[in-house]
């Protein structure tokens, strides 16, 4: 079984469950419920944008331990102050090491930067889940997913005022995917089957397939300022940066300076 069906095996099994604690309606009822979104689109937009969707990753299936020495809160206040146009943090906890209460966390800590929940979404649930806790902006993975899942998740969190980062490797992935309720693609360089591929080949060669309508955005794998410059040369204007972060002790440090060799 590939590591992502794994994943998703496990996610189905603990969404059911969470189902079981927390209703719907008790969820609409939580502090950021209520809260109107950012948009990542602007974010991305804005003529000084740095582009850079910095996020926090304890651990992975592909790295194992990344950093479990620092706060969600240090880390992505750090982030923000050196110009991160989105925050990216995990709540898988099983794969990840993430959990609600980081992404909680990180949002009362950042009350003004775009907020991506990262996580493996199957399940209309977690898309309240997401809103409630205080996200702008949630990931639906296009080999995980159907393209009628896809609508379904993607229009309610419209219908939530959050938007969709659609997650797509390969160009059938891409065609199969689009709707009105998509408007960030990012594309995975890594290869979520078998890890091979550890480039950024797919962002290239998936570019132009990407309509002029949908902001492009290049996922993992990204190791160093050149590569960005050269990924914006493809219409790239966002860049979704864990690892190269992470696996140093001051990941805010590691951004500015990204950012100042650029
Ligand atoms: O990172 C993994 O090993 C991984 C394994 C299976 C599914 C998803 C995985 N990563 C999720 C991501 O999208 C990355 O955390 C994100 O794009 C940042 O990547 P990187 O800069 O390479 O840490």
């Amino acid at each position: 079984m590939s590591i992502l069906a794994t994943i998703l095996e496990s996610k189905r099994k603990e969404v059911a469950e969470r189902k079981s604690r927390i209703s719907i309606h008790a969820l609409e009822k939580t502090g950021f419920f209520a809260r109107n979104c950012h948009s990542l689109s602007m974010s991305l937009t804005q003529p000084a944008s740095t582009g850079i969707i910095a996020e926090f990753k304890r651990k992975s299936p592909s790295k194992g331990v990344i950093n479990d020495r620092l706060t969600v809160k240090e880390v992505t206040q750090a982030y923000a102050s050196a110009g991160a146009a989105c925050l990216s943090v995990l709540t898988d906890t099983p794969f990840f090491g993430g959990t609600d209460q980081d992404f909680e966390e990180a949002r009362r800590a950042n009350p003004h930067t775009p907020m991506l929940r990262k996580d493996f979404m199957v399940d209309e649930y977690q898309i309240v889940e997401a809103k409630a806790m205080g996200a702008d902006v949630i990931l639906l993975i296009a080999a995980a997913l159907s393209p009628q899942e896809i609508k379904k998740l993607g229009s309610l969190a419209r219908s939530l005022g959050m938007e969709t980062l659609l997650e797509v490797h390969d160009e059938e992935e891409l065609s199969r995917s689009l709707g009105d309720y998509i408007s960030v693609v990012g594309v995975n360089n890594r290869n979520l089957k078998n890890f091979a591929e550890q480039n950024v080949e797919a962002s290239k060669r998936l570019a132009e397939k990407i309509p002029a309508t949908c902001i492009k955005v290049s996922e993992s794998c990204i190791s160093g300022p050149s590569i960005i410059q050269e990924l914006r040369g493809y219409g790239y204007k966002g860049f979704l940066i864990g690892e190269s972060f992470m696996k140093t002790d001051a990941p805010g440090k590691a951004l500015l300076d990204f950012l100042n060799q650029d």
